[in-house]
């Protein structure tokens, strides 16, 4: 390589960012934030991934066991060691059981996964002196009213999936662990399952879809809640008076008639 080329090279590689932003002397000294990311394959998780590698090393797993961890939230001992094996600074669970209407016949599956595996993560959270961050949903509300909901208001789930996500929400609250709860609605995003995936399957088989017009809410892009999660994460990890619930939504309100 001629001498000019050299130069040329040295200097790209000069302005070749560090991967996940964090260089050598970070990692000799051990001072990266590292992060479990739970349920690396949903809406919310996948965006996460790609938002929160900036910010620190991500272990992002999914529910089957890989590299020997397992994601299973309804495997108690097998997150135990999961967490144990990453021993994260930062726990994100982007995990949930979100087929609304089926939770109504299985509430216990329902249970397990949205109040239950909340209340082991939060215990292990606290153990580990890490910080858990949880999502969740404008379900824990009752539905009534014209305004936009506040963090502070009344909660009043109206079906076992609100219900069991309110139980998780309120075992992290309790349980002393630092934390951050992002309530949203209404996620879409282009990978995966959601109303317009379901509308878009549905419309290819039948000649009318009949939607209900009398439900108003903010649909919130995944990838909105991840850009900001990770901003908020990163904010919160430096000054932990920040910790609690918080409402994350996009601006505006539609019907499902939109
Ligand atoms: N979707 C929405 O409209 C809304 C979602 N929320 C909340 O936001 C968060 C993210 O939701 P979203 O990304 O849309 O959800 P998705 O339905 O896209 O993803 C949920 C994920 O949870 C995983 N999961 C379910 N059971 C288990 C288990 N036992 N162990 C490990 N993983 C499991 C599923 O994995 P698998 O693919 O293997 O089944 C799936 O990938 C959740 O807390 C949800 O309650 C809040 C408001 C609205
Ligand atoms: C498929 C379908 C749904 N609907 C109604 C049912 C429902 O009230 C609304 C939206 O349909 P969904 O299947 O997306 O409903 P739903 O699963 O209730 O949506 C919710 O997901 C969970 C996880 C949340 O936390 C919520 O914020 C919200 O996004 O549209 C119709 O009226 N016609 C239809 O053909």
């Amino acid at each position: 390589m001629d001498e000019e080329k050299q130069a040329a090279s040295q200097h790209h590689q000069g302005y070749m960012p560090p991967y996940n932003g964090y260089g050598p002397a970070e990692a000799e000294q051990g001072t990266f934030l590292k992060i479990l990311l739970l349920c690396c394959k949903g809406q919310v998780g996948w965006e996460l991934h790609r938002s929160l590698s900036p910010i620190g090393l991500v272990t992002a797993i999914a529910r089957q066991e890989e590299n020997g961890l397992s994601g299973d939230l309804s495997d108690p001992k097998a997150l135990s060691a999961t967490i144990k094996s990453v021993s994260p600074d930062i726990i994100v669970n982007a995990a949930a059981y979100t087929a609304v209407d089926q939770a109504e016949s299985k509430p216990e599956q329902s249970r397990r996964i949205n109040a239950e595996a909340p209340v082991h993560l939060a215990r292990m959270a606290k153990e580990a002196d890490a910080w858990l961050i949880h999502f969740s949903t404008d379900y824990v509300f009752d539905g009534t009213g014209t305004t936009p909901w506040k963090e502070s208001a009344l909660k009043g789930p109206i079906n076992v999936y609100g219900k069991t996500k309110l139980e998780g929400e309120e075992a992290i609250r309790e349980s002393g662990c630092r934390h951050l709860i992002f309530r949203t609605s209404w996620v879409y995003s282009a990978a995966c399952k959601n109303f317009i995936h379901t509308m878009l399957r549905l419309a290819a088989k039948r000649d009318r879809l009949r939607v209900i017009d009398d439900q108003i809410g903010a649909p919130t892009g995944a990838e909105l809640i991840a850009d900001v999660g990770a901003h908020v994460i990163r904010t919160a990890y430096y000054d932990k008076k920040l910790s609690g619930t918080y409402h994350l939504t996009a601006a505006g309100e539609t019907s499902w008639n939109f």
